[in-house]
């Protein structure tokens, strides 16, 4: 097979976005592709419907409008100005910031953003931040997008004696995740302990009626944004959630949905070697026999590009890790994705890829401008980036020589405009492989599941501890398991009091460590 002939033949281009998409390296027979072809017809169908605002999300009752986002004109008439008035009410209060008319008490103007949430409220304006800021942002960023309580007190330490000119930005569309909540409740707490007023520098972004809604009603906080039911977190990007620290860090928030709906109009079309969500499925597709066998292993030559494949984690692992299609059947489907950056990832993982158990397919993102301007020449006729460029093409050619198949995204720089591309290629991508492979792209219930599982051990440790309290006696893992009513869960307590233990809780294991079932345990 002439290789150069294969490169043409399924290169596709996107003149408005400057914008390549190259399968050729994947192994597949033009057989496969003619035969998925109706399967695609029913997958253009069935995005159509849901971009008319069909109930795609049937767990949550809820439509699937993120498409509407960039383009408000396609979205139904309620919808339609809900997102306009909302963009609108991001740039003036975005601008008032900038300009100092809306400000901290304590000082002239804000000077630090720090964004509290997890999973879709914390992965988009994570990724954005660091593909898109200026060099010198207007506000300098900073993130809490977990529970640890040793990284809460480093970011806070940090910020210190900036948390009087800092926004906190507080994200959760269900105003209720426990992670969030702690976050948000610990930087109060640090306010406070500063005599700060701790509502006069918070703004929510949350539904209409959430836990933290009525908060932040009640206390009153600087500004609020919703977050509309219709807009699953993984793909909140271009929602109040992405726009509003983006637009604060000084991002061309109108050129990243312009670059979105630039994108989701190539997207629609129905001719698959002319759509380039439809040829990225169906390189998934091929690769995994449609049930996700290898990996998608993401490897950006470009340092900006870094959290990009964390972002794809949630939007493709959260979106086709399904145990049941959609008829019910048990399937367990997925797609695992990883990867940094090129060409550092050369000098780590990068022998697994060349040589070792071939599990993965990678995809290449080039950026074809290395940085604005000249560059040096480290070595005669050749500059760091013609390196970067080598590296790239090279991993490429050997990877394929070695029968490890590669997708290549090549893009001119890394701006609002093809991040805003990159992120509606892969949203949409994600929907199709999800109609190919029947399953239901919008929901999630694994997470509710481990939700739950957490919930009822920190029920558990409650119940420990009151049991503890009231013993005048120390007591035994069994015997205290016994009087905390969870007899079949010996371990699960002994992991509790061990954790209570390590964090002066009050609570004292005695004995030999390496034997738990002869510790004792008091409270004093
Ligand atoms: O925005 P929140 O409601 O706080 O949700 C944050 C995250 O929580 C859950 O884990 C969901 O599975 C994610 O999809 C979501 O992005």
């Amino acid at each position: 097979m002439n290789l150069w002939q294969r490169y043409q033949d399924w290169l596709y281009y996107h003149q408005g976005l400057d914008l390549y998409l190259d399968i050729s390296r994947m192994r597949f027979e033009t057989s496969l592709f003619e035969s998925l072809k109706p399967q695609f017809t029913q997958a253009f169908q069935e995005m159509e419907a849901l971009e008319q605002g069909i109930i795609a999300n049937a767990d949550e009752n809820r439509m699937v409008g993120h498409y509407w986002l960039r383009n408000p004109e396609i979205a139904p008439p309620e919808q339609k100005k809900e997102i306009i008035d909302n963009l609108e009410g991001i740039e003036a209060f975005v601008q008032k910031v900038h300009q100092g008319t809306i400000k901290p008490p304590e000082a002239d103007k804000f000077t630090d953003i720090l964004s509290v949430g997890i999973g879709g409220s914390a992965l988009g304006p994570e990724f954005v931040a660091e593909a898109l800021s200026p060099d010198f942002p207007p506000l300098n960023i900073h993130f809490i997008d977990n529970t640890d309580p040793a990284g809460i007190d480093r970011v806070l330490n940090r910020l210190k004696d900036r948390l009087k000119s800092t926004l906190v930005i507080v994200t959760s569309k269900s105003g209720g995740t426990p992670e969030t909540r702690n976050g948000m409740l610990e930087v109060k707490w640090a306010y406070e302990q500063q005599g700060l007023k701790f509502p006069a520098h918070a703004v929510a972004i949350t539904m209409i009626g959430s836990k933290m809604d009525e908060l932040e009603r009640m206390e009153g906080w600087l500004a609020e944004f919703p977050m509309f039911d219709w807009v699953g977190g993984r793909t909140s990007e271009m929602s109040a959630v992405g726009l509003l620290s983006a637009a604060l860090l000084g991002i061309n928030i109108r050129e990243l949905l312009d670059g979105a709906k630039e994108m989701d109009i190539a997207t629609r079309v129905t001719e698959v070697k002319n759509n380039p969500a439809a040829l990225l499925a169906f390189a998934w597709y091929y690769s995994g026999d449609g049930q996700g066998k290898k990996d998608m292993v993401i490897l950006p030559y470009k340092d900006s590009l870094l959290l990009f494949s964390r972002y794809l984690q949630q939007l493709v692992m959260e979106s086709l890790g399904k145990e049941q299609d959609r008829d019910g059947n048990i399937v367990h489907q997925g797609l695992a994705v990883y990867g940094n950056k090129g060409s550092t990832d050369q000098h780590a993982y990068v022998q697994q890829l060349r040589e070792g158990i071939p599990n993965f397919f990678a995809t290449f993102i080039e950026v074809l401008e290395d940085r604005p301007g000249k560059s040096l020449e480290v070595e005669p006729e050749a500059t760091s980036g013609d390196f970067l460029s080598g590296f790239l093409l090279g991993t490429r050619l050997a990877l394929y020589d070695n029968h490890r198949d590669s997708i290549t995204i090549t893009i001119p720089q890394v701006n609002p405009r093809t991040v805003g591309a990159l992120i509606a290629l892969y949203e949409r991508a994600v929907g199709l492989y999800a109609s190919l492979v029947n399953i239901n792209a919008y929901h999630q219930p694994g997470v509710e599941a481990g939700k739950k599982a957490a919930a009822s051990i920190l029920d558990l440790q409650r119940d420990v501890l009151g049991v503890l309290k009231a013993s005048s006696t120390p007591l035994n893992i069994t015997d205290l398991s016994a009087k905390a009513g969870a007899s079949e869960q010996c371990e699960t307590v002994y992991q509790i009091v061990r954790h209570l233990a390590a964090n002066q809780r009050g609570v004292t294991l005695t004995g030999d460590r390496a034997k738990p079932a002869n510790l004792t345990i008091s409270y004093h």
